[in-house]
């Protein structure tokens, strides 16, 4: 298929500058830069019938244009529209650069709702086009495209009108047999009715097929995955022995019945010559590092080295912290690298790890570098707290002789969309909790409880336990928020001057001096922290019995709990104080649902209903394809069924075929390291 933008009719180099100003560089990229919204203009209605509270399409001619600024930083343009009917006010906020487009007597077509202004009606902000000359508007069912200055819809219509009249097919991606299943039009069809529907059914039968294929690709693409890296021969491991026994039995507690399954799990998929691709997950604090430790012995028990990998240098610290402490007097090897590690000391680990005199290595992405080389590296896991994607997890691997993979998460994706974002994972799952662990209280309190929850603070430190309180940084102002957090800071120390410690770690901090305040805190030497979110991924100080959250309101239901996951760790009764002054109704909901539930699973299942899946998916999503017409929390069934679908495929296909056939496709949606990967 021809893929230049030039080759489309009325496309020269101009034209073809301000499609890649859309980001739109080729004609599969045009075709996939679907409308944002569409409108129906079967109907121009005359302005004399607008009805406040409809939608409304109106053409007329400009009659006045006129700026008000009635205060500072507020500007309003109004522009009043006339027909042979009568008139209605257009009315634009703090756009004033748009004053000189509009002159009085040019035509205008505008599609909005109309609202009752003061006393007459009114289009607040709506959708509007030139009309020039004597020029007629596209009408029926008219697609409207996301657009960026300069570029306007007529553009991007009439290079897709254009299109569609040359050509009278799309090639097939998916295979004929699922076309046929699902009834599906030809993908030609699919494509037009989504740029210009015939009628809404049309339409919804068009989003639901695309929709369809791009999950099929994506699905057939992570099993295609999972197949070429199982295709090896990896190391089959023994039965366990020794080394295991003798830890279960040093360490202070037993495993809990979640725990010896998911261990069990993991040990039998190590003992096959099948690389395992295993997904270890467990609620915050459900105990996911001892089976982690135990699944590294196990490479070690049996002549191999076994690394992992944490997203940030506080977290591989202290699990290199923890699991050193676990292994007590066996005799293992351990060594921590992380990009803070001294030239010196790495370059003695980049030794000891190629000769093989390290078993276990503990490390950031620092793991993945060009001078890291294993002896015989044959289990890697990764403690991935959504920060690293797929292609990640397959260059750690490319390190060993393929070996097994383990990853861990503390998110709780609800069951249901494991699949599809580790769709090229099979399940382990830690539901149930360490026995003596009493839930958290939870409060969600106004800032007018400051004092009592400072006085609650005093009495819970002078029990000789700790508390933690959390700011939050958000991007778009983190200097102002960094102010904030310090003066709560310089406030707290002030206010507990001469009796409690307080001390501060955040974001902008070098590694090195969060690590001095974290290892501060775990000696007891801080009694206080004051954080901005850093905490979040996973830190262990069963000490501490606080969490105090300010401005709860500007975090999700997850990152809330990943929070609350911070105390209760020990024996002693945990408190959880979310802090916020918002009169949002929607965030009081949200922080009572956290006062009453205390499962991870069911909260990440509040968020989604409550959030959209954007804000869980923006976080995980690395390395999968974006998804431009499917939504995975409404097409979730869809979902099942694609994946059924490719597997099928793939099985009586073969895996050379189905790569090379689905290889375009892929191409255009995965990432360039997937597919190096894939195809390597
Ligand atoms: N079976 C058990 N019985 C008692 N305590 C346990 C058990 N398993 C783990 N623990 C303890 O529970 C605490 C939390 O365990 P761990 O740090 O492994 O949790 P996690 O699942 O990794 O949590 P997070 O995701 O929050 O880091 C640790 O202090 C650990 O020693």
């Amino acid at each position: 298929m021809e893929t230049a933008l030039q080759t489309i009719k009325g496309i020269g180099p101009g034209r073809e500058r301000q499609f890649h100003r859309l980001g739109v560089r080729t004609i599969p990229g045009l075709l996939t830069y679907f409308p944002r919204a569409y409108e129906n203009r079967s109907h121009i209605v005359p302005l004399r019938e607008l009805k406040a509270g409809e939608t409304a399409a109106v053409i007329g001619t400009i009659a006045t244009v006129q700026e008000k600024r009635p205060r500072r930083g507020l500007s309003i343009l109004e522009i009043v529209l006339a027909d042979s009917t009568g008139r209605c006010k257009i009315v634009f906020f703090n756009q004033s650069y748009k004053k000189n487009m509009y002159k009085k007597g040019l035509r205008l077509y505008a599609y909005g709702k109309v609202d009752m202004g003061y006393g007459a009606l009114q289009m607040n902000t709506p959708h509007v086009e030139m009309l020039y000359g004597d020029q007629q508007p596209d009408t029926g069912i008219v697609p409207v495209y996301p657009l960026v200055e300069g570029v306007s819809q007529y553009i991007v219509r009439q290079a897709l009108t254009n299109w569609f009249a040359a050509h009278r097919e799309l090639p097939d991606i998916l295979p004929p047999e699922v076309s046929e299943a699902h009834s599906f039009m030809t993908r030609y069809a699919a494509f037009k009715e989504m740029h210009f529907p015939s009628t809404p059914e049309a339409y919804k039968a068009a989003r639901r097929q695309l929709a369809y294929e791009e999950l099929f690709v994506m699905q057939a693409g992570l099993l295609l995955l999972r197949s070429r890296q199982q295709a090896v021969q990896g190391v089959a491991m023994k039965t366990n022995g020794p080394l295991i026994t003798s830890f279960l039995a040093s360490l202070p507690f037993t495993l809990t019945g979640d725990q010896q399954r998911a261990f069990h799990e993991i040990a039998t998929d190590m003992e096959d010559n099948l690389p395992m691709q295993r997904l270890l997950q467990g609620d915050v604090g459900s105990g996911k590092t001892v089976v982690g430790a135990l699944a590294l012995l196990k490479a070690v028990e049996n002549g191999y080295q076994g690394a992992l990998m944490a997203p940030t240098e506080i977290l591989a610290q202290q699990h290199y912290e923890s699991i050193t402490a676990m292994c007590g007097t066996l005799d293992v090897t351990l060594a921590l690298l992380t990009g803070s590690t001294k030239a010196k000391e790495k370059q003695a680990i980049y030794e000891d790890l190629a000769a093989g005199t390290i078993d276990i290595v503990i490390g950031t992405h620092a793991l993945i570098q060009e001078g890291v080389h294993f002896n015989k590296l044959a289990l890697t896991i990764i403690d991935e707290q959504h920060r690293f994607g797929v292609e990640q997890r397959a260059r750690l691997q490319q390190k060993g002789m393929n070996p097994h993979v383990l990853v861990m998460t503390a998110t709780p994706i609800p069951r249901t969309m494991t699949l599809s974002i580790y769709g090229d994972l099979e399940v382990s799952a830690i539901k149930e909790m360490p026995p003596g662990r009493k839930p958290v209280q939870t409060f969600a309190v106004n800032s007018s409880y400051k004092e009592r929850m400072r006085n609650f603070f005093a009495k819970e430190m002078e029990a000789g336990h700790q508390v933690y309180v959390v700011c939050p940084l958000v991007e778009e102002s983190e200097k102002l928020d960094l102010q904030a957090a310090e003066a709560l800071y310089m406030e707290l120390a002030a206010y507990y001057h001469g009796r409690f410690a307080v001390g501060m770690v955040h974001g902008r901090m070098s590694a090195a001096e969060k690590e001095e305040v974290m290892e501060a805190f775990h000696r007891r030497d801080i009694q206080l922290l004051v954080s901005t979110t850093v905490i979040e991924v996973g830190v262990n100080v069963p000490n501490a019995t606080i969490m105090c959250v300010e401005g709860a309101e500007r975090f999700g239901l997850s990152q809330l709990h990943q929070l609350r996951g911070r105390v209760g760790r020990g024996d002693a009764q945990a408190y959880c104080i979310l802090v916020s002054d918002s009169r949002n109704e929607e965030s009081k909901k949200r922080l009572h649902l956290m006062e009453t539930i205390q499962d991870g699973f069911v909260l990440a299942e509040q968020d989604l209903l409550l959030r959209g899946a954007g804000q869980l998916f923006g976080l995980i999503q690395h390395g999968l394809p974006d998804l431009k017409v499917a939504d995975i929390v409404r097409d979730i069934d869809m979902l099942a069924e694609a994946r059924r679908d490719a597997k099928a495929f793939i099985a009586k296909q073969g895996f050379a075929y189905c790569a090379e056939k689905m290889k375009p496709e892929l191409e255009q949606r995965f990432g360039d390291d997937f597919i190096r990967i894939l195809y390597s």
